[in-house]
């Protein structure tokens, strides 16, 4: 058994002319929290569609929890939860009919899917907004929700792009505890960020620019390697760099 949930070998995926992920080589150890960074555009999204089985790469090798995400992305859906950039869940249900549907579609047992929704509920603050059509819901509140929908299956993979985008101090520290909790269960935790804070919270992180990961490791050691204070600094700086070696490289053409 690998030690590792994750393993991209020059994992690429092209559009057409764009390289949305350029030669990716990461591995991300199980139970661990992996963050991911990059601006708009450098192809976080890509990544994540590859590795959730969604999206076939063009070219490399990518593995999930011991599946090929090239040969096995039926397995590896039934093992990942995903928490999209969108609030993907139905405005038109009721918080308890959104859970009870996407227990449903999980498969799980009826018995079970109560303890679970009983459970998540309690620890994301929304036992009391049961019967709340979800469409009502503030933003944070949403989050939340979608949270549990992508726990209820208890995923040994959780897949969250952007989670605290736009989200309240307090919904995030609380989303950021849920997390941070599942270390303990030896989830594995992949999350898209551009908040510099949540960041340091992770076990690894990688920063992404135009498909290419740039840096990859723990924050502190990063730090430290790269003689910075702050992760804005270093990200700034390095985005500077690869402008500059762009501009370099077609004037030398
Ligand atoms: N289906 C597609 N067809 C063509 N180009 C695409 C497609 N999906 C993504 N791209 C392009 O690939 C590049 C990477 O996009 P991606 O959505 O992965 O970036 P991202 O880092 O997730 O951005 P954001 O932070 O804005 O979500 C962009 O240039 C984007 O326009």
């Amino acid at each position: 058994m690998s030690e590792y949930a994750i393993i991209c070998e020059g994992l690429t995926k092209q559009f057409g002319q764009i390289i949305a992920v350029n030669s990716i080589n990461l591995k991300i150890k199980k139970g661990t929290i992996y963050g991911i960074l990059g601006p708009n555009g450098s192809g976080k999204s890509t990544l994540i569609h590859m590795l959730c089985g969604v999206l076939p790469q063009t070219s490399g090798y990518g593995s999930v929890l011991g599946y090929d995400i090239r040969k096995d992305p039926e397995k590896i859906k039934q093992r990942i939860g995903y928490m999209s950039q969108k609030f993907s869940l139905y405005l038109e249900l009721t918080v308890l009919e959104n859970l009870q549907f996407y227990g449903e579609v999980y498969g799980i047992k009826k018995d079970k899917l109560k303890e679970r929704i009983k459970h998540l509920v309690e620890i994301t603050g929304l036992s009391d907004r049961l019967n709340q059509r979800s469409g009502t819901l503030s933003g944070g509140w949403k989050q939340r929700l979608a949270l549990c929908c992508a726990l209820l299956h208890e995923p040994d993979f959780l897949i969250l792009d952007e989670p605290t985008a736009g989200v309240d101090p307090v919904s995030r520290r609380i989303f950021w505890d849920i997390i941070q909790s599942l270390r303990e269960k030896e989830v594995t935790v992949l999350v898209t960020t551009h908040y510099m804070d949540e960041a340091l919270i992770c076990d690894e992180i990688g920063f992404i620019y135009f498909g290419r990961l740039l840096v990859n490791g723990k924050p502190n050691e990063i730090l430290k390697q790269h003689h910075v204070e702050t992760l804005d600094e270093l990200f700034i700086k390095l985005v500077k760099q690869e402008e500059a070696s762009s501009i370099f490289q077609k004037g030398s053409v």
